[in-house]
């Protein structure tokens, strides 16, 4: 659905993307993760045709994003920017109907997506009254307008509750089920690593890293964690039987002993702690959260 091949774009001296190559497919949700300034949105905003590449190319659907007949593709697109801006006087229902004839979209789709989004009841409401969480609500709705095969979302949960952001990933669910593409940018790691198909690790303009979670995880080396409660004893008898294993010094907080084993030695580790039986009342094996894969790539 999309490719990007050697896409550069400096801004003066800053060079916001360097060389980044990238394929999406058709029906993926994927993300793009960055620190602040990492070249996340400039990349939305070429993917868009809205910001022009120094160099290289971004094709959509096959089209080139600056060739005449991108505006056909460009009709399908929906987009969620960083930062939404409305017009305070207008109601909700008023300010989709605004974009709806803009996108040139029947009227009759802004009062069920007001609804899909959770704002049924404040369609009638001057934006102006409106709270962070209930705008980029509204933003979401403007980027669902016309039913997109492509959606981008440029930090979509922004300013929503807990509740706002489990109702916003149903809505994503069911699009993905639908065969929307969706390409997604989120601070929340912990958020999006269960939600994505694949995401890349941008930084300084370039992407570190490219994969599903699991395989960013395994390039990534990190160990797991054993996390073990001890009924009996202490850690000594662990120590005892993980000794030979190589393994760094274990932890312990409270009841809990924790030890590092590389993905390669999590069998022979679990064959060692079986021999301990019921001196373990509990064992928890962690595996890397997102968050370490990133401060891996990224730091
Ligand atoms: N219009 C612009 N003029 C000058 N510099 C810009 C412009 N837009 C972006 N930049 C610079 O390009 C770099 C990448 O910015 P970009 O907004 O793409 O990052 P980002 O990953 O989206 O960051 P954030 O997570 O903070 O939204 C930054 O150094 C930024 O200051």
């Amino acid at each position: 659905m999309i490719e990007i091949s050697g896409v550069s774009r400096r801004y003066g001296e800053v060079h916001a993307v360097s060389g980044v190559d990238l394929r999406v497919h058709a029906g993926e949700v994927f993300g793009l993760i960055g620190h602040n300034g990492a070249g996340k949105s400039t990349l939305f905003k070429m993917m868009l045709g809205l910001v022009a590449a120094s160099t290289g190319e971004i094709r959509i659907a096959g089209e080139s994003v600056t060739g005449k007949r991108f505006r056909e593709v460009r009709r399908g697109i929906g987009y969620l920017p960083e930062n939404v801006v409305f017009h305070d006087n207008l109601t909700g229902l008023e300010t989709l109907a605004f974009f709806a004839r803009l996108k040139g979209v029947p009227r009759t789709q802004c009062a069920p997506l007001l609804e899909r989004v959770g704002l049924a009841e404040a369609g009638g409401r001057r934006v102006r009254g409106y709270s962070k969480g209930m705008r980029q609500r509204l933003g979401f709705a403007q980027a669902l307008l016309g039913e997109p095969r492509l959606l981008f979302l440029d930090e979509p949960t922004t300013g929503l509750d807990p509740e706002g952001i489990r109702e916003f990933y149903e809505i994503l669910r069911a699009l993905r089920a639908g065969g929307t593409t969706i390409v997604l940018t989120s601070h929340i790691l912990s958020e999006i690593q269960e939600r994505v198909g694949r995401l890349a690790i941008m930084k300084s303009g370039r992407v570190q890293a490219c994969g599903t979670v699991q395989a960013l995880r395994e390039a990534a080396h990190l160990p797991l964690r054993f996390e073990l409660e001890l009924a009996e004893g202490d850690e000594h008898c662990v120590q005892g039987a993980l000794h030979g294993l190589g393994l760094p010094a274990l932890r312990r907080q409270g009841g809990t002993v924790s030890v590092d084993c590389p993905r390669a030695s999590k069998m022979a580790v679990l064959r060692a702690l079986s021999a301990l039986g019921s001196q373990v009342s509990d064992l928890r094996v962690r595996e890397p959260s997102l968050e370490d894969i990133f401060l891996g790539y990224a730091s």
